[in-house]
């Protein structure tokens, strides 16, 4: 890891967390500050069809993971990238210098997806991920290698 990030003249960081915890407000304004570039994963996705398409029950595309990570090797090999995305396990551990958890009060949380129109089944499904801490349990196991670990939760 260390090697890795020694060929980086700038940062990688990942926000990760459960849908509607705040990964892009505050990717977008983390960029803004520091001038790193901000890569919404599930915008790539849609952008550049990286998906094995669209799953009813999930209500969401289905992420290949083979062609995320192809898409985005040279640019985490150059550094400077904030990624955003609602799950972390699948990039490689050496992408990042930094790790970033968002975690939300469930209530808040429920009303947040609520406004969104999120069927019962996907909200119900998201705010158990939030309860049972899903990824930060995801990111403790994918990041042991040295990268700062930060917890934010935010109640407002
Ligand atoms: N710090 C905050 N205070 C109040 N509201 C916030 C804060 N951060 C985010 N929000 C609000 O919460 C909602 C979800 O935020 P956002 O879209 O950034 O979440 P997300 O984690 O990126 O969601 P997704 O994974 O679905 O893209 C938005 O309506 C946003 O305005």
């Amino acid at each position: 890891m260390v090697k890795d990030s020694i060929k980086r003249r700038k940062p990688n960081i990942l926000v990760t967390g459960t849908p509607g915890t705040g990964k892009t407000t505050t990717s977008t304004a983390l960029a803004e500050a520091t001038q790193l570039n901000h890569i919404n994963i599930g915008d790539l996705v849609k952008e550049k069809n990286l998906h094995d398409g669209w799953d009813d029950e999930l209500d969401s595309y289905i992420l290949n993971e083979d062609l995320v990570c192809d898409e985005l090797e040279d640019v985490m090999d150059e550094g400077g990238n904030i990624v955003d995305y609602h799950g972390c396990d699948f990039f490689p551990e050496r992408w990042f210098d930094c790790v970033v958890v968002l975690q939300t009060d469930n209530t808040i949380l429920y009303d947040r997806l609520s406004r969104r129109g999120y069927k019962e089944s996907k909200l119900s499904n998201n705010v158990e991920c939030e309860i049972f801490q899903v990824l930060l349990e995801e990111a403790k196991e994918s990041y042991a290698g040295g990268q700062s670990c930060c917890i934010e939760k935010r109640y407002y």
